[in-house]
């Protein structure tokens, strides 16, 4: 059975009278990533914050590893390693110093030298954190959550502003961590980044969860995520009363939208309604260019779903 690290159900948590978080239920599994999406105000960092224990919720329950982090965050915190958007780095210490620091507080910490030298960080050592820049504080802030061997992780964005080079490290220490057994949840605008990390994904919008699944179910439920796309080279005008008519009797077979001379419907189409849709355009006196089933990438289908793109 998959173990869960993070359990949170139903939970509720409102900044004076705006709800933010509206209900969220969600589970974390040891080895496995699970990618947290939603656009700028969603509620993640405020669900992470009441995850790790640092807020208390208003309404519901919150476990790692069966503890409640708000009431028992001593315990928890050795557990956790949490790497949040602002840092909260001491901006007049040096990476190292900040390292071996917290590196006391835990009963058995990974060697600073080996996760430094992972994260690149001795190459710019020698600079307090406040002369550094922002993708260096974001490898040493990383470096901090995992100093203490953590069993599970919170990522708040780990790899904004990174360079390409660095952002790889930082994806390999993703896969490495889950490998390793550590339950990563990670919070990411970028879609790419959720494709090819995560396990599992939640978007949450409005403070709840609107969707939820592997990033290939999430692009195939529900008929999102795929699409037929006919290319008709002499499709009339759509403003034109020619493509009005067109236009209607395609609707009327499935819901489509004309693009050009690109005919878009959303869905996966059964044989008999692309055999119709090439009817009607037969029918027009319209010849087919091309027909061709397409996938949606995940951030189309964020969009679908939220009706706002991610950025
Ligand atoms: N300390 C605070 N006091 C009042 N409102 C807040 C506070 N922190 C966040 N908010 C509001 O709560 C909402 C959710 O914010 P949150 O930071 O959780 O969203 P987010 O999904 O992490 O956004 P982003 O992708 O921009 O980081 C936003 O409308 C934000 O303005």
């Amino acid at each position: 059975m998959v173990q869960s690290a993070l359990t949170i159900r139903g939970l509720r948590y409102a900044y004076g009278a705006h709800q933010v978080v509206d209900g969220i239920d969600l589970d974390a599994s040891v080895g496995a990533v699970l990618g947290v999406l939603g656009p700028n105000g969603a509620g993640k960092s405020t669900t992470i914050s009441l995850a790790v224990g640092t807020r208390r919720p208003d309404a519901g329950t919150v476990e790692i590893f069966g503890l409640d982090p708000y009431r028992r965050h001593e315990e928890t915190s050795q557990l956790a390693g949490v790497m949040l958007q602002d840092g909260g780095l001491p901006m007049s210490a040096k990476p190292l110093a900040v390292l071996r620091h917290l590196s006391s507080l835990y009963a058995n910490p990974r060697p600073i030298d080996e996760i430094a030298g992972i994260l690149g960080i001795p190459e710019f050592a020698s600079r307090s954190i406040r002369r550094l820049s922002g993708g260096q504080r974001q490898r040493v802030a990383l470096a901090a959550a995992l100093i203490g061997r953590p069993r599970i992780v919170f990522l708040d964005e780990p790899s904004a502003g990174l360079d390409p080079q660095a952002r790889a490290v930082v994806h390999d220490v993703i896969r490495e961590l889950a490998a390793t057994g550590v339950a990563v949840v990670l919070t990411t605008h970028d879609l790419t980044e959720a494709e090819a990390l995560a396990d599992d994904i939640v978007v949450i919008d409005r403070g709840r969860i609107i969707a939820r699944g592997a990033p290939e179910v999430l692009r195939s439920s529900s008929g999102l995520g795929r699409r037929l796309v006919i290319t008709v080279p002499d499709a009339p005008d759509p403003d034109s009363e020619a493509g009005h008519r067109f236009a209607a009797a395609l609707s009327a077979v499935a819901p489509t939208t004309v693009q050009g001379t690109h005919l878009i419907a959303a869905g996966d189409l059964d044989s008999t309604a692309i055999a119709a849709l090439c009817t009607v355009i037969a029918e027009a006196g319209l010849s087919i260019g091309d027909i061709a089933m397409q996938s949606q990438s995940l951030s189309e289908v964020f969009f679908d779903l939220t009706g706002r793109p991610l950025r």
